[in-house]
Parts: structure tokens; sequence; C-alpha cells
């Protein structure tokens, strides 16, 4: 049966006429749009903004409205905690904040900390350090990469409370409440705010912060939680398609989506998530991935970094390096391998977060029909043959050129 190696380069699409795509030099994307069927996807629906999570649902085959159950659940399987009925999760990144008083009345200066990497210490701080047995939770929290982390809490509790995480710069710390009448979410949103307001005294007097403090860095002095989440209850990849699914991925979000459909997560040295990632080793990874399994996800972050930090050159010059990492892809046997390159969402430098500007989508594989698109970006796709999908449809298009698809009707 052929494989399918799909490669998303995370919020790799922009606005505009003048794109970081359609500026960098990338001869080998080119060469692969060139050889391919081309089109552009809205990922959930035309006007609907993805989360990289919902996103990588549609493009694997899931329907995220009915299977979505919040960013926490799946940052936590990613970062390797196991979800038990009863727990909530929620995305955590390291902030920091400034002003006076408690954590609340604070005002956050940076989301990510000046995009800390390093956060082993922290960590260990707040397990050692906050206790919630007054409120008879428990608490497994971990690290992800760069500023990221999840935390779950455990006990019987409710995932109906708010954000903590403004989402902006220059506004107070949230203060988590209950989003229904309902005594599990009011005693949900107790905890989480202890949770916070504890761990930021830990956090703002930590050595580690006092040292950042005198270099001039940004104290990573406030846990910012969003996506409260139970743990989904989602059909096996393999059940549903009768592929054996893997990812290399150095981003925790990702690898939760992968895990939490029962695919393997592969250990790629180097991939670290981040903007020094190792490509090369990433791709390696994957082609060898497909001795092994039937659909290979290669997921690519740092683009979307870029993105969210508005820095238009950085995007373009990460673009041309992703391009030369993936020369080796033009040399596959496509007749043996389906081979898709996307991204998952468009994160616009002037818009410095996700936006539902289509992305371009290449498929290169025996049996496609070529189009007169001799570029991969966002300004030529939309006049290949695939026109205009979502990544649902994506999906089914790869099964149906892979002779996967179940037939409708009779
Ligand atoms: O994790 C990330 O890279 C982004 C977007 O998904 O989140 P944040 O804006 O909190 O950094
Ligand atoms: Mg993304």
């Amino acid at each position: 049966m052929p494989k399918v190696l799909m490669v998303i380069i995370d919020g790799a699409g922009d606005r505009g006429n003048v794109t970081p795509l359609s500026s960098a030099k990338k001869p080998n994307l080119n060469k692969l749009a060139k050889m391919g069927i081309n089109g552009i996807m809205d990922t959930i629906k035309p006007g609907v903004r993805p989360g990289s999570d919902t996103a990588h649902l549609a493009l694997l085959g899931y329907d995220p409205f009915k299977c979505y159950t919040g960013r926490g659940p799946i940052e936590a399987a990613g970062v390797g905690i196991e979800l038990k009925e009863g727990d909530v999760a929620f995305r955590v990144n390291f902030g920091t904040v400034e002003g006076e008083g408690s954590v609340f009345d604070k005002i956050v200066v940076d989301r990510r900390a000046g995009r800390i990497s390093e956060t082993d210490e922290l960590v260990k701080a707040i397990n050692e350090g906050v206790d919630l047995s007054e409120f008879g939770v428990e608490f497994v929290f971990k690290r992800g990469s760069g500023h990221r982390g999840a935390v779950v809490f455990r006990d019987d509790l409710s995932d109906k409370v708010s954000d903590v995480d403004p989402k902006k710069v220059g506004e107070k710390v949230k203060r988590c409440v209950p989003l229904e009448d309902d005594e599990k979410a009011r005693r949900t949103a107790e905890v989480v705010n202890y949770f916070v307001q504890r761990s930021h005294e830990i956090l703002d007097s930590h050595p580690l912060n006092l040292e950042r403090e005198k270099k001039g860095l940004p104290k990573a002095n406030v846990l910012l939680l969003r996506g409260a989440g139970k743990v989904p209850h989602l059909p096996k990849f393999e059940d549903r398609y009768g592929m054996k699914l893997a990812c290399v991925s150095g981003t925790a979000l990702i690898k939760g989506v992968v895990r939490l459909l029962g695919g393997e997560v592969l250990d790629v040295k180097g991939a670290t998530g981040g903007k020094d990632t190792d490509l090369n080793a990433k791709v390696e990874a994957s082609l060898k991935a497909l001795e092994r399994y039937d659909f290979v996800l290669l997921h690519i972050k740092a683009t979307d970094e870029y993105g969210h930090d508005g820095d238009f050159e950085g995007k373009k010059a990460f673009i041309e390096k992703i391009d030369e990492a993936i020369e080796p892809l033009l040399s596959l046997d496509f007749s043996e391998v389906c081979l898709v390159v996307t991204a998952d969402h468009s994160t616009p430098i002037n818009v410095r977060d996700h936006t539902a500007d289509p992305v371009p989508v290449t498929i290169v594989y025996r049996d496609v029909r070529t189009d007169d698109v001799e570029e991969f970006s966002e300004l030529k796709a939309y006049k290949g043959g695939l026109h205009r999908m979502t990544g649902n449809d994506l999906f089914n298009i790869v099964l149906d050129l892979i002779n996967k698809a179940k037939k409708f009707g009779a």
C-alpha cells in the first residue's frame, strides 16, 4: 500500500500580496509544486481562524467541531501526562508580569517571558512549592518547549472555567471564573486562582528569575493558564483508517494530537520545536519512518513563531532553510509515497496571530493531474487543480488517491 508523508509548515501562510512564502528563495518547494497538483485550503472552513490543535485534527481526518475538548488535554498528552476521568488540563505559558499587589493586580508585559528556553528549575520549584492538599486536589505540571507547559488538576473537577491568560500584553492577569452555575466549576476556579497566585510568589523570587532580572531579561514570573479541557475520547487513527500513524515534531501540542489518536511520537535528537531545530534530522527521521508507518506527519514549528513575533525576514529566512532541508523529498518514489506539503493556518506578520487566510497545498503522487502552478505560495496555489478545500477534504482526497477511501453508496 502506498504511504503518506504530510509536511506541515506551521503558520506558514500570510496576508497581502508580498508574503514570506512568496518572497523566499525556495527552489525545492517550487519543484514540488511543479511536479504536483496544487490548491488552497481553509483548514477548518472559510473564515474560521484555526488553532493548531483543531487544524491538525482536521488534517488527520477528524471533525474538530465534534471531537475537540479544549487545548489543555492535548498539550498535557504532548508533554507526557496521562489524563484520567475527572482531571482538568490547561496549557500553560511562562509569562512576565509587572506591578504591585496580588498576581491578579499585575500587568502582563510578555506572554512568553522573552521566549525563555530553559524552565526545568522553575517547574521543579513549583512542583515542590505549591501544595493543593487543602483543596483535596493533586496536580501534575510539566514543561513543554520554550515558554510552554501543561498542568493537570486531579480530582472530580470541571472544565467549564475561564482562562487566566489575557492573550494580550498590557492587560491584567485574569482571574479564573466558573462559566456555569455549578459547585464543581466554582471549586475548580478557586483551585486555579490559588495555583496561579502561589506559583507567582515562588517564581518572582526564584534565583533564576533574579538572575534574569540582573541580565535585563524578562522574568518568567507568572503561569498563564488557558484552554481548560477534559480528556477527549477519540477513535484511534489506525482503527478508523487502517494506517499506522507517526509524527516527527518538537511541539507538545502536535505530539499530543498524535498520541491521543493512538499514533507514535518519534524521538528525534535536535528536534526542539523552535527556531534552532535540526531540520535535516527531522527530514531524515521522517523518511526512515516511512519504512515502518503508513502515515507520517512531519511538523515544522518555527514559521509560526516568527509570525507571532511579527518578524517577516525571520519567517522568510526560515522558509529558505526548510527549502534546503526538504531536498531529499524530491527523490522519493512517488508511486510508493503520496507527499503532501501544506500549512495548518496562516500567522500573518502584521496580525501576529492565527488567521483564516487560506494556505497553499501541494500533493505530489504518481497519479495526480499536474497543473500550471510553478511556485509553492499562497499567491499561486489558488490557480491549481485542487482549487479550494478544507483540511478534512484534503485528508479525504489523499485517502482516495492511495485507494483507501470507502465508497459512498453501492
Ligand atoms: O504555542 C504557541 O506557539 C502559540 C500558538 O499556538 O501559543 P502562544 O501564543 O501562547 O505562544
Ligand atoms: Mg499552528
